[in-house]
């Protein structure tokens, strides 16, 4: 018997929020919200998909990796379990480096690069600047390329744990590292614990060790008057400027807060 849009759509509330239940069927029929609500009436083309969608993310899937797909900065980047999801909280450090520098030109390093987000993204928002997209992970480095092809983006990538394998200095380096301590694990969400890249998320020495490793060459590694942006955990605030004033006693140091109030990032001026 044939389902409408609408029939499947009330049949998937029981088991998922409206949000997710929508961005499924948007995702999965490739509809904007409009379109998704102009085809309520009409008969339901993927209903075995779409009933299988819904299965996986009542099993915790993140919604992200069952459409392969994540919204980031008005694009699309495509996702799977090699990258983490990017997150709403990045598009305000790409805000803050976007509207700090309004230069031309600016050599651009972003280390940890994931799915790409940070990297493509200024390359795509700022295309005369020069964008290499490192990580320690060959897989993320792979999702990378295939976003940086896919966006048209023209970005540089380098495998490299931290600095070891990069030699050039920057006029900029961004940074979303893995912030999170191993003792918050037991009160994460499943959906993350589950699904996103443990490397991604967690670090050691209560999930400050990868800022510890780039404050240590991070004066080698940025160019004259460089700056140096980081997402960080909402409470490291003071334990991360601290491990930057400490490597780098003249640099500046300045936190700001995301749009929920709490702090998110810091930028480091050598
Ligand atoms: C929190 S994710 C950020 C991904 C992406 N930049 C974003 O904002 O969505 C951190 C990234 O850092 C990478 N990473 C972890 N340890 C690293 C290391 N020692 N050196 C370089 N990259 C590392 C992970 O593989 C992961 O892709």
């Amino acid at each position: 018997m044939t389902k409408t849009n609408f029939e499947v759509r009330q049949w998937a509330f029981s088991y998922l929020n409206q949000a997710d239940v929508d961005l499924l069927l948007m995702g999965l029929n490739d509809w904007t919200y409009s379109q998704l609500i102009l085809h309520l009436r009409d008969e339901c083309q993927n209903w075995p998909i779409f009933e299988a969608y819904v299965r996986r993310a009542r099993n915790d899937e993140p919604i992200q990796y069952i459409l392969k797909q994540a919204h980031f900065y008005d694009r699309f980047f495509y996702v799977d379990q090699r990258v983490l999801i990017p997150r709403m909280e990045t598009e305000e450090l790409i805000e803050w480096v976007l509207a700090d520098n309004q230069q031309s030109h600016q050599k651009v390093l972003d280390l940890g690069t994931g799915s790409g987000a940070i990297a493509i993204t200024l390359k795509c928002e700022q295309p005369s600047w020069q964008v290499t997209a490192s990580d320690i992970s060959k897989d993320a480095i792979a999702v990378a390329k295939q976003n940086s092809t896919s966006l048209k983006a023209n970005v540089d990538f380098i495998v490299s744990d931290v600095f070891n394998n990069i030699d050039d200095k920057y006029d900029l380096i961004i940074s979303n590292p893995p912030y999170i301590a191993d003792t918050e694990i037991t009160v994460m969400d499943q959906t993350v614990l589950k699904y996103e890249p443990h490397l991604a998320l967690f670090a050691p020495n209560h999930g400050l060790a990868i800022y510890q490793q780039i404050a240590l060459n991070l004066k080698d590694h940025l160019l004259t008057n460089g700056t140096a942006y980081f997402e960080i955990g909402y409470q490291q605030g003071p334990q991360i400027i601290a491990i930057f004033k400490k490597a780098l006693p003249d640099a500046t140091v300045s936190l700001q807060k995301d749009m929920a109030g709490n702090d998110r990032m810091i930028k480091v001026g050598v």
